[in-house]
């Protein structure tokens, strides 16, 4: 069996696979709250114990920086070490890489049914890609095209600097500002920036909370979701301009990635939310921000633009990468 792991800041999404015919089929699989662990350790031998796995193989995407076989999630505080996982688990090794990058990789294993199309592209378009992915934290990769493969990269793009586009952003820049020492693209576009968009917002005039809200926003545990919830809705002015920021800056972020990594081969939306928002995504906001980069624009045109709407797309490539430690 295969064991592959996508470790965020919310959910820890494991499955075992067995590979046939070099094929990954889907075994068992389950999802974890990851908040109410204390390491992914833990998930691992209660999933393996209660699955009575026999693990041949392992890999695990977690939500942050990789290095040297050891990982301190970013929006979570756990330390994870490959070595320790391996020695647990009896394997000679486990694989530890970044979650957008077991993304990239789990991208060449989906079908056309797997995605959305939000630009078609040029039709002989091929070269670089760029996975995106807005969740709990803001997750960047590329996939550098050798000539004959993809070939995937983490990078740790969604801490960097937050550039605001218009009057309003600059604004919110400012407002931010005062609350983080570091305003990066992760606070504007994620759940919590999404809250953090609304709370903008809010505070700053643009619309009254009704009590409804307050109250829905107090006592739930995933806010964000009751903004985009009461937004797509039509169930409150200040959350429609809330995911309508939050679109354009998914737009705008996602365009920069394209133009670092020359995406001529595609830019593809991963993460939880994009699938929620597939409907907003495919308006006229998204894309405009996405193009707006002056000269540049025809190329950004030529660049094909999808949401994957698989959730396990991260954990089809974990075991991927895991499945090759096999041959
Ligand atoms: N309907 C929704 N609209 C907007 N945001 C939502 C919605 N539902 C959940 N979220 C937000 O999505 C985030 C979880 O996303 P995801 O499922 O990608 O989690 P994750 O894999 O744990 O994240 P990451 O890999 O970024 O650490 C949470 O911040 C949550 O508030």
């Amino acid at each position: 069996m295969i064991l592959a792991g996508d470790v965020g800041g919310t959910n820890t999404r494991l499955a075992g696979f067995e590979p046939v015919a070099g094929n990954l089929m889907p075994i068992v699989a389950e999802t974890y709250a990851s908040r109410d662990h204390s390491s992914l350790d833990t998930i691992v031998y209660l999933f393996i114990s209660e699955y009575r796995l026999r693990v041949a193989a392992a890999c695990f995407g977690v939500a942050g920086p990789v290095r040297r076989g050891r990982a301190e999630t970013t929006n979570l505080p756990w330390s994870i070490d490959a070595n320790a996982l391996a020695a647990g688990l009896k394997l000679p090794t486990v694989g530890l890489i970044n979650d957008l990058e077991a993304n990239a990789h789990g991208i060449a294993l989906l079908g056309p049914a797997d995605f959305a199309v939000l630009n078609p592209g040029a039709a002989d378009a091929m070269g670089n890609q760029a996975v995106i992915a807005a969740g709990t934290g803001l997750g960047e990769a590329g996939l550098f095209w050798d000539g004959r493969r993809h070939r995937p990269f983490a990078t740790e793009g969604g801490h960097s600097d937050f550039a605001p586009g218009d009057a309003l952003q600059i604004e919110l820049l400012r407002h931010l500002r005062v609350r983080f020492a570091h305003v990066s693209w992760e606070r504007v576009l994620s759940g919590p920036g999404l809250v953090n968009l609304y709370q903008f917002l809010r505070d700053t005039g643009r619309g009254e909370e009704p009590d409804w809200l307050t109250e829905e926003l107090r006592n739930h545990p995933n806010p964000a979701a009751v903004i985009s919830q009461a937004a797509l809705a039509g169930k409150s002015w200040l959350c429609e301009q809330a995911l309508d920021l939050l679109i354009v800056l998914y737009g705008a972020e996602a365009g920069n990635l394209a133009l670092k990594v020359t995406a001529l081969g595609g830019v593809f939306l991963g993460g939880g939310i994009a699938p929620k928002l597939v409907d907003r995504l495919k308006g006229p906001a998204f894309l405009e921000a996405f193009f707006s980069k002056g000269r540049l624009r025809p190329l950004l045109e030529a660049m094909p633009v999808r949401v994957i709407l698989n959730e396990r797309a991260a954990l089809l490539g974990a075991a991927h990468c895991a499945m090759q430690t096999l041959i």
